[in-house]
């Protein structure tokens, strides 16, 4: 057991970081050697499988990142922007692979990871799940196949709780879509429509959220042409599509140089 690679999460608390510890634990591939939450969380310094509701695992959580960090060849961070920005400048300085599925990062946050991303490997994707990575490529496929002519619209669904949109699952959906069709998203992103908006702009990305209950994740990236519609869909029904994704990220990372990957690298798609 001790052979076995370290790995630190982040976030342990919440709905993806105590996913995350199940599956590092559960796998037989890695060990969990951190749990990290905020300072002032009600969970740090006690039993992370007490905290859990389960057996003692032997694993404190704590609240201090760099000698957790330094224990770990990988650390699994779900968390928040600004939480994550700080991680990726300790894990570099630890040497440790960050994979990263923290969602919402402004463009400042990403160029502080194309900084750390210098000195150890970065794993980041908005969605870590088989099944929307290989989504991504067929949206691709299909949006180079069709003219302009077709609309496309990205509508997703996810549980009352999440704090950011379009998610970044939808992003990644949508920047798919414009890879193919050869056009900048950035420049023709349609979305938060409400009152008079006039008609669609010829071209647009139009992206739409819907928020409720637990929904887990739910996405459709439709095209819309005249007389006809083609939906691509994927319905993600447990997080744990996303804690194996990230765990495999996290293995594979270990034998990876210094820089920025996502999930397509991992999964060799
Ligand atoms: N890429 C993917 O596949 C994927 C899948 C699911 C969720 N997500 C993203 O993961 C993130 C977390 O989602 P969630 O539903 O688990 O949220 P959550 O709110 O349940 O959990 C976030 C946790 O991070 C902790 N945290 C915040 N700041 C911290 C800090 N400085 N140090 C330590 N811990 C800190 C919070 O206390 C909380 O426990 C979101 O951005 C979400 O969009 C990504
Ligand atoms: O629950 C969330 O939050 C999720 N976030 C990711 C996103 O923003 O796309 C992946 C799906 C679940």
């Amino acid at each position: 057991m001790d052979d076995l690679p370290g790995i630190v999460v982040t976030g342990v608390s919440g709905r993806m970081g105590q996913m995350l510890a199940r599956e590092v634990t559960a796998s037989g591939k890695a060990r969990l050697v951190g749990a990290l939450e905020r300072p002032g969380h009600d969970w740090v310094g006690r039993d992370l499988g007490a905290c859990m509701g389960g057996a003692a695992l032997g694993v404190t959580v704590e609240d201090d990142p760099l000698p957790a960090f330094a224990r770990a060849r990988a650390v699994i961070d779900f968390t928040a922007p600004a939480a994550t920005v700080a991680f990726a400048g300790l894990a570099a300085q630890a040497r440790a692979v960050h994979v990263i599925g923290t969602t919402g990062l402004a463009p400042a946050d990403l160029e502080a990871l194309e900084a750390a991303s210098h000195h150890a490997a970065i794993i980041r994707a908005g969605n870590m799940s088989l099944g929307v990575n290989l989504l991504a490529g067929l949206v691709r496929k299909v949006a180079a196949a069709l003219d302009a002519d077709w609309d496309i619209e990205v509508v997703e669904a996810h549980h009352r709780m999440k704090v950011d949109a379009p998610s970044g699952t939808a992003l990644m959906l949508g920047e798919a879509a414009a890879e193919g069709r050869g056009i900048a998203l950035a420049d023709n992103m349609e979305s938060g429509r409400h009152g008079l908006t006039g008609a669609r702009a010829p071209g647009a990305i139009g992206f739409s959220a819907i928020r409720g209950g637990d929904i887990v994740g739910e996405h459709d990236v439709i095209f819309a042409g005249a007389g006809e519609r083609l939906v691509l869909r994927h319905v993600a029904t447990d997080r744990a599509i996303f804690a194996r994704g990230a765990l495999r990220a996290a293995l594979w990372g270990m034998d990876q140089k210094p820089g920025q990957y996502d999930m397509v690298d991992v999964l060799g798609l």
